[in-house]
């Protein structure tokens, strides 16, 4: 092997014995391979006009042509119609006819009504109706927001007050109204004009406690953010 190796190296590796002559390949066909003729096939053959099978053959032809041993693949044979698998059946549609009620009522689907609406299961409950009433213009929250910053008294007292519910009771009309709510009273004169569900509404809980019915209509309101420039004092227990 290593003579093998020094005998490609040229000097002073190769063996002083070995020739300096680079080896050449020399490729042997068999006798029956060898052909003269540059038109032939490598068989030999040259009266070999078989086209070449199209399309090509799968691996289970393939070994089919290789065992029966012939060197150029067989043309697939073509199936007809009468050999070939039949086609799925076609599928069966509904025929709609207008007024009438479609298939789908006796698959238990309930059926569209006219041809635009949404299934009955894909609709929603109608809403709760809002209460809410047309504010007078000039009276939105922006507007209420405006009028809580702009210095105007909207309390009507000096000072905040220990509030009872007896004094709590004597400001229950409209151009006086008091109420409380978690504990605060709050004079609520000015923001009955600004209440989106309506004077008549916040008049229900004039000079008495409003907290539960507050919650009970719209616990998520803010009432004392905005009502904190209305603060009057505290609701205190009759002595
Ligand atoms: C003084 C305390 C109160 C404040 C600050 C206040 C504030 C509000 C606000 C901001 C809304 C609009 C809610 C929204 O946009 O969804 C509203 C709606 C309403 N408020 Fe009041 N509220 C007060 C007291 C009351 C009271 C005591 C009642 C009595 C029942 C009442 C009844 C309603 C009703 C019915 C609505 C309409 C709800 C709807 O959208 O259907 N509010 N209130």
């Amino acid at each position: 092997m290593a003579s093998y190796i020094r005998s490609w190296l040229p000097s002073p590796w190769a063996a002083a014995d070995q020739p300096l002559s680079t080896p050449t390949i020399v490729a042997e066909l068999p006798e029956s391979e060898v052909d003269d003729d540059d038109t032939a096939t490598i068989r030999g053959d040259d009266d070999d006009d078989e086209p070449p099978a199209f399309p090509s053959l799968n691996s289970a032809q393939r070994a089919d042509s290789s065992s029966q041993n012939t060197a150029v693949p067989a043309v697939p044979r073509i199936l007809s119609d009468s050999d070939r698998m039949p086609p799925p059946p076609m599928p069966t549609l509904p025929t709609r006819t207008p007024g009438v009620p479609s298939m789908s009522t006796s698959l238990g689907v309930p059926a569209i009504r006219g041809s635009l609406a949404p299934p009955l299961s894909t609709t929603k409950a109608p809403a709760k109706k809002s209460r809410k009433v047309a504010l007078a213009p000039g009276h939105g929250p922006l507007d209420w927001a405006n009028l809580k910053k702009s210095g105007q008294d909207l309390r009507g007292v000096d000072s905040i007050q220990r509030i009872t519910p007896s004094e709590l009771k004597r400001h229950n009309k409209k151009d006086d109204v008091w109420s409380a709510f978690n504990g605060k009273v709050y004079n609520i004169t000015w923001y009955l004009p600004y209440h989106p569900g309506g004077e008549k509404e916040l008049l229900r809980v004039a000079g008495r406690d409003g907290t539960k019915l507050f919650s009970s209509t719209h616990g998520w309101v803010n009432a004392d953010y905005m009502l904190d420039e209305c603060l009057v004092g505290f609701l205190v227990p009759e002595p």
